[in-house]
């Protein structure tokens, strides 16, 4: 270790060891200390927090039965159940470590220890200690990121017919355990949909796990996924537990799980057929039980046809398959996205601020490619930016090609309409030029702009 960390309290009646294993051991811990008197640990334990005790077995002279170091360790274990132990005696006697470890002792060293072993035994236990704590920590921190999400974030917001089935399936499906795909676009909603299954479903006091998919690589994966034990790998320092255990009995979201490779595909088929997972490095298998939810903006069945998506891993993966609508699709559920933006990001910067009358038009004419977030962005910019106390559309810069909603409508009407609204857009504005594009005269543009109520 480069930079001092941990704190460790070492017990043993002999202040000759005391001392000598503190000057070993202070190059590479932060705080040391030490105590000759097994009857301190009470008031030690309770008023400061050591990330590895290491105490001796025997505490009276002539004595090496161990007891009073069993009934130490018992104590201790008792009292802080995570707490990492080891165990000193001057007598290599494996009984008495095989019974210390049933009592929760983590490892042994055998007095006179090896420098170099006994550091590396205490700086082993001291990482153990340190990577259950992160685990702790994700796990508390999931569970109010969890609270504060289901409390104000997921408010879905969407009146849509298209979005309202939606929400049926998710509120039918959320109390099984079967396995849901969320298809859908960038931006749309699957991430919002699956946490709202999850909260919805008798896991919701579990952690939900979210694993992007898209930014893992290839070499991480599995360690991610399923964990490593100490030593898999030039890296691996200590246990590390995988994503598919952290997430316990709540649900692990795979995001963008259209981005795996075959060969991690193979892998993760294999570990939702057997619920097991072996992390890397070990040979111990882990039954895992939490319920998956994966999602995707790529189309799977397009994918199985070119071969590069398994179809057996998609069948584990969608017994129920929802898809989300683009926001194009919804046309309706705009105006009221906007409106609860406008409100959340004019409470965020402080103004006071109302839609001018036409802009909610425009933006529900808009085709929003980037989806909700594209729409959440846009209003949170325009926020920022206003000057006066209403929104305009020039408050605006959406992507002029998009501009245009995309109309599926043979209707001439509504063709020509469009036509003229994307040579507008194209010429920005400039009436004669869009004319010009259109083989129109100047005088037949203007009478069919204001037909068709087109404002430029
Ligand atoms: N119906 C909705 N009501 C309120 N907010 C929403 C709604 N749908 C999406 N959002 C918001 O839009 C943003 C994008 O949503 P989300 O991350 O769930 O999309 P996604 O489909 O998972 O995106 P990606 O494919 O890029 O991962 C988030 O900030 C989310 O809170």
């Amino acid at each position: 270790m480069t930079n001092k960390e941990g704190s460790l309290l070492i017990v043993d009646d002999d202040l000759d060891v005391l001392h000598t294993a503190r000057v070993i051991l202070k190059p590479y811990f932060q705080k040391i200390t030490v105590e000759s008197n097994p009857q301190q640990l009470n008031y030690l334990i309770n008023n400061e927090a050591f990330d590895v005790i290491i105490l001796d077995m025997n505490y009276t002279n002539g004595v090496t039965t161990g007891k009073e170091g069993l009934y130490w360790l018992k104590y201790i274990i008792e009292n802080i159940p995570d707490q990492l132990v080891i165990m000193m005696t001057a007598y290599g006697d494996i009984k008495l470590a095989v019974e210390a470890m049933k009592y929760g002792a983590n490892d042994f060293v055998v007095k006179p220890w090896e420098n170099e072993k006994f550091i590396a035994t205490v700086n082993s236990a001291y990482l153990h200690s340190k990577s259950k704590k992160e685990l702790k920590d994700i796990k508390s921190k999931q569970e109010s990121v969890n609270k504060i999400f289901s409390s104000t974030h997921n408010t879905i917001i969407g009146e849509s017919r298209s979005l309202t089935e939606v929400l049926s399936i998710a509120g039918k499906v959320a109390s099984t355990d079967a396995a849901v795909l969320i298809l859908g676009e960038n931006g749309v909603g699957k991430e919002v949909i699956a946490q709202h299954i999850h909260n919805l479903s008798n896991r919701a006091g579990e952690p939900f796990i979210k694993v992007d998919l898209g930014s893992i690589s290839e070499s991480l994966f599995e360690s991610e996924l399923f964990g490593h034990v100490k030593g898999a790998f030039t890296d691996a320092k200590t246990d590390k537990e995988g994503r598919l255990s952290i997430a316990g009995n709540g649900t692990l979201f795979l995001d963008e799980i259209g981005n795996l490779s075959m060969a991690m595909q193979s892998k993760l088929l294999s570990v939702l057929q057997n619920k097991q997972v072996i992390p890397v490095g070990s040979t111990q298998p882990k039954s895992i039980n939490a319920r998956i939810i994966s999602a995707t903006n790529s189309s799977l069945s397009q994918m199985i046809e070119e071969k590069t998506f398994r179809e057996d891993l998609l069948y584990r993966l969608n017994t129920v398959e929802i898809r989300i609508p683009a926001l194009r699709e919804r046309p309706d559920d705009i105006a009221l996205l906007s409106k609860h933006y406008l409100q959340t990001f004019s409470k965020k910067y402080n103004k006071t601020l109302q839609f001018e009358e036409s802009t909610l038009n425009y933006l529900s004419n808009y085709d929003w490619p980037g989806n909700v977030r594209e729409l959440m962005h846009s209003i949170e910019r325009a926020v920022i930016m206003s000057d006066s106390k209403e929104i305009t559309k020039d408050d605006f810069i959406l992507k002029s090609v998009n501009k245009v909603k995309r109309t599926d409508s043979l209707n001439i009407d509504e063709v020509e309409k469009e036509l003229i609204e994307k040579a507008l857009l194209k010429h920005d504005g400039n009436v004669s030029k869009a004319a010009k594009e259109l083989g129109m005269g100047r005088t037949t543009i203007y009478r069919k702009m204001d037909k068709y109520n087109i404002n430029y």
